[in-house]
């Protein structure tokens, strides 16, 4: 069976990197040791043993230094160099698929680097094309007690959800701290969610009417949060102590059956979607080359002429030869630049062109005149 990836993500400081160290050791002791994935190029330290390191790969500091970048615009860069490489990492981790369960893979704490670049995009597409895939979210929960924090964080989790079109495990860390039972609470039981909402106002000494757009928006984001809330696993775990590891890894085992049934099937329409736009897009373009060609009449006749090449003939070298001598013209609409090219093989007009520069010769002594005297004589 294929091992399950699980890419944590989430927002920096919320414990990622020692969820990942308590999920590797946990996985050690049931004597099922995962393949571990860093891809935060900044850390300084890795507490857990990763087989595949994106610092092995990327310098992040010569990357700051070479490109002359701040740190985030480093780890985008450092992201973009390593996804070049993304194939032979997948090669490396199907090689391992036999052996292993799981995959886990700690994300850059900037979470917006990660998931907003096309690099985020494209290794969370190569893994989750390749094995079942799901997203655990961490979130800090004692930071996360208030009930406007929470939801911001949940709106957070919720567009990762749709970016990413993967399920989604929403990891309640720092349990030790505060239980995660408030939050379980708030996201199953709306009532609940407003009694807080209010509470939290009351002491903060609102009195409500300046407050009145924010816990009306609030309220609001809550309800509309409802349809995200109901496709998630919560579950609520301490990276210090251990405690709902297990929990986690049953959360694993039955977002990969979701994976298997639903999602699998959905991403397949997508790309195969993907794949015939492709196709139309190159055929509509290969049409339009071949109209472009005029291959169909080869006996066109030259004031048809549509585009550049057309004129590359040797009977149009005259018409090359003044595009190049005259100066530099911008064309509004294109019919101006046919009508001119008829105009000028016109030959009634260019003998008014002529008779008009002799009335005007011997008072035009500008460049400009020279100029029109020097391509009439061309055209004749
Ligand atoms: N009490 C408690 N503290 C924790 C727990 N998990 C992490 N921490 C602390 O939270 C802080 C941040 O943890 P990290 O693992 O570095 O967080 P991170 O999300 O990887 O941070 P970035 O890599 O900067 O994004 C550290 O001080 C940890 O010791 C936990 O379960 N309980």
């Amino acid at each position: 069976m294929a091992p399950s990836t699980v890419i944590c993500i989430g927002m920096a400081g919320s414990g990622k990197t020692t969820f990942m160290q308590r999920l590797n050791a946990h996985l050690h002791s049931k004597k099922t040791p995962p393949y571990v994935i860093n891809l935060d190029p900044a850390v300084l330290k890795v507490p857990f043993g990763a087989n595949i390191d994106i610092r092995d790969s990327v310098k992040y500091k010569k990357v700051m230094e070479e490109y002359n970048l701040g740190p985030n615009g480093a780890i985008v860069t450092s992201l973009n160099l390593f996804s070049t490489k993304i194939d032979q990492v997948i090669k490396l981790a199907e090689k391992r698929s036999d052996k292993v369960q799981n995959i886990i893979i700690d994300t850059p704490g900037q979470i917006e680097c990660f998931i907003w670049s096309a690099s985020g995009s494209i290794i969370t597409e190569a893994f989750a094309s390749t094995f079942p895939t799901v997203i655990a979210y961490i979130v800090d929960t004692p930071r996360n007690s208030s009930p406007t924090t929470f939801i911001s964080n949940m709106l957070y989790a919720c567009s990762i959800l749709y970016k990413t079109k993967l399920p989604m495990i929403i990891v309640f860390n720092k349990t030790d701290v505060k239980k995660a039972d408030f939050a379980k609470e708030w996201m199953t039981d709306f009532e609940a969610f407003q009694l807080a909402l209010k509470q939290d106002q009351d002491l903060n000494g609102e009195d409500g009417t300046s407050s009145g757009y924010m816990s009306s928006l609030v309220n609001s984001m809550s309800l509309m949060l409802e349809e995200f809330y109901s496709q998630l696993d919560v579950v609520g775990v301490s990276s210090y102590t251990g405690e709902g590891f297990d929990e986690f890894l049953d959360a694993i085992d039955n977002k990969v059956e979701e994976y298997n049934e639903f999602y699998k099937a959905e991403r397949e329409r997508i790309l195969k979607k993907k794949e015939d736009d492709e196709k139309k897009r190159q055929a509509a373009s290969l049409s339009n080359l071949m109209k472009d060609m005029d291959i169909k009449d080869k006996d066109k006749k030259p004031q048809d002429s549509e585009v550049l090449s057309d004129y590359e003939s040797d009977e149009y070298q005259g018409e090359l030869a003044r595009d190049e001598d005259e100066p530099e013209r911008e064309y509004t609409f294109p019919e101006d630049r046919n009508s001119e090219i008829n105009e000028r093989t016109d030959p009634d007009l260019q003998a008014r062109y002529q008779a008009a520069f002799e009335s005007t010769a011997k008072t035009a002594s500008s460049k400009t005149a020279e100029t029109i005297a020097a391509y009439i004589n061309r055209l004749n």
